[in-house]
């Protein structure tokens, strides 16, 4: 819970949702979100001096990649943003896996297709994304497809005033652009166009997360966190709710960049190309590192990585936060450990992971699964069985989180997951 002198201005922020965030949304030009009214707040540790000239030089392999990522992922973002601002509890529908999923995870998908096609117009779009059409091309959908068209118009008439606003088909075929099967040969752009959806509609964190795929590896990454904070996030930064004093603080809003050898960028989610360089923090003891996991617990076995955590002798309690933001607040130095154990016949999707894990490698951190290999994007949409899980953290922690691990399955019992299909 919030200590009583937070809780008061977190009132007085929610206070200002309608107004507030439309002041954000209509009066702020792209690129001056990140300027001024800044608070007090605990650094961001582990980030070093701005690095120029960032991670879209001309001169640097993906530069152009980058920089059309960026655009995609902040066009996107300013369509979450606005959805979020009149969401109201109730709308959205319950998808056959029974997450839920909102007018934003299409809009933000249609946005990003629109904007990929845009900056490479003479380039096959290949993309591997999470949402398709099918649902919404049943006739009593009609209405949300205009409400999802009204949003995708909104966010172009605000970025991209000289474009023909669309149409419902169209933005219906630029949904499902997103259905590339992937694979190790050739480039494919790789999108979550809002991972974390139940933290979206719970008004907690969420990502939108666009990776690039070249010759089955990622190279390129981009996360933006709407409701993600510029500063070290606590635990009071995770609580249900807290997300949507967002729209009236301009510190928050976090995006993060990497390709492949170039290290890890933050910044302002709706500000310029990021570029102050992060690193995770590989300074940090047991004793005071902080590790992360879904706020979700079906997402997550909250009892095993407590039982690692104790064995590791980590006291601090986990910090809980929807999405890839967790990869972000890794690689920026916010917690030193990420811990992801799903029920074993959960299979896991190359969104859910493909923008996080670069810019964690770029960071200096180690991902790995729980039996300690690589991920492999090579392999289509789904990962196969990832081993018990995911483990990122900085090196060394990552190796005693491992061995803490391996001790826990032996006294155990290791877990019998199915048969790779
Ligand atoms: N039973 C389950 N176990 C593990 N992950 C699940 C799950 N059901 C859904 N997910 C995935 O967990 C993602 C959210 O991750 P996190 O737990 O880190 O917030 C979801 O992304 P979406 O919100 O994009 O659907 C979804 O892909
Ligand atoms: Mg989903
Ligand atoms: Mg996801
Ligand atoms: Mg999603």
């Amino acid at each position: 819970m919030a200590a009583a002198p937070r809780l008061q201005s977190v009132t007085l922020r929610f206070c200002g949702v309608g107004s507030a965030p439309q002041q954000r949304l209509q009066q702020q030009p792209r690129g001056q979100a990140a300027c001024g009214q800044r608070r007090q707040h605990s650094a961001v540790t582990a980030v070093a001096a701005p690095v120029a000239p960032g991670p879209a030089a001309p001169t640097s392999p993906y530069a152009v990649e980058m920089q059309a990522a960026v655009d995609a992922v902040r066009l996107a973002s300013w369509l979450c943003e606005a959805v979020q601002v009149e969401l109201k509890s109730g709308q959205w529908t319950d998808k056959e896996d029974s997450s839920p999923v909102t007018i934003a995870d299409y809009g933000a998908q249609a946005l990003v297709a629109w904007s990929l096609k845009r900056t490479f117009p003479n380039v096959p779009l290949s993309l591997v994304a999470e949402e398709d059409a099918i649902e919404l091309r049943e006739p009593e959908n009609l209405a949300t497809v205009s409400a999802i068209t009204q949003h995708v118009n909104a966010a172009l008439a605000r970025e991209h005033p000289q474009a023909t606003p669309l149409t419902g088909a169209e933005v219906l075929d630029l949904i499902d652009c997103g259905d590339s099967a992937g694979g190790g040969v050739g480039r494919h752009w790789v999108l979550d166009p809002i991972d974390g959806t139940r933290g979206f509609v719970g008004m907690r964190q969420y990502a939108v997360c666009l990776g690039l795929l070249d010759a089955g590896e990622v190279v390129l990454g981009v996360l933006g966190c709407p409701n993600l904070p510029q500063y070290a996030i606590s635990e009071d930064d995770c609580d249900e709710g807290q997300a949507g004093r967002s729209f009236s603080d301009e510190t928050i809003g976090s995006m993060f960049v990497a390709a492949k050898g170039q290290g890890a960028y933050t910044g302002s989610v709706f500000g310029g190309m990021p570029t102050q360089r992060i690193f995770c923090n590989d300074t940090v003891s047991p004793a005071e590192a902080r590790y992360m996991e879904s706020f979700e617990k079906r997402h997550s076995n909250h009892t095993l990585s407590q039982a690692i955590a104790d064995e590791v002798g980590i006291v601090l309690p986990s910090l809980k936060l929807d999405s890839q933001a967790k990869y972000g607040a890794l690689s920026r130095g916010d917690a030193g450990i990420f811990m992801r154990f799903p029920d074993l016949v959960y299979r896991e999707k190359i969104w859910d992971h493909a923008a996080g894990v670069i810019i964690l490698q770029e960071a200096g951190a180690v991902i790995t699964d729980a039996a300690g290999n690589p991920l492999d994007f090579s392999l289509g949409r789904h990962f196969p069985w990832l081993h018990g899980g995911i483990v990122a953290a900085t090196p060394s922690l990552h190796a005693k989180i491992m061995a803490a691990l391996r001790k826990i399955y032996a006294e155990q019992g290791e877990p019998q997951q199915p048969a790779a299909p």
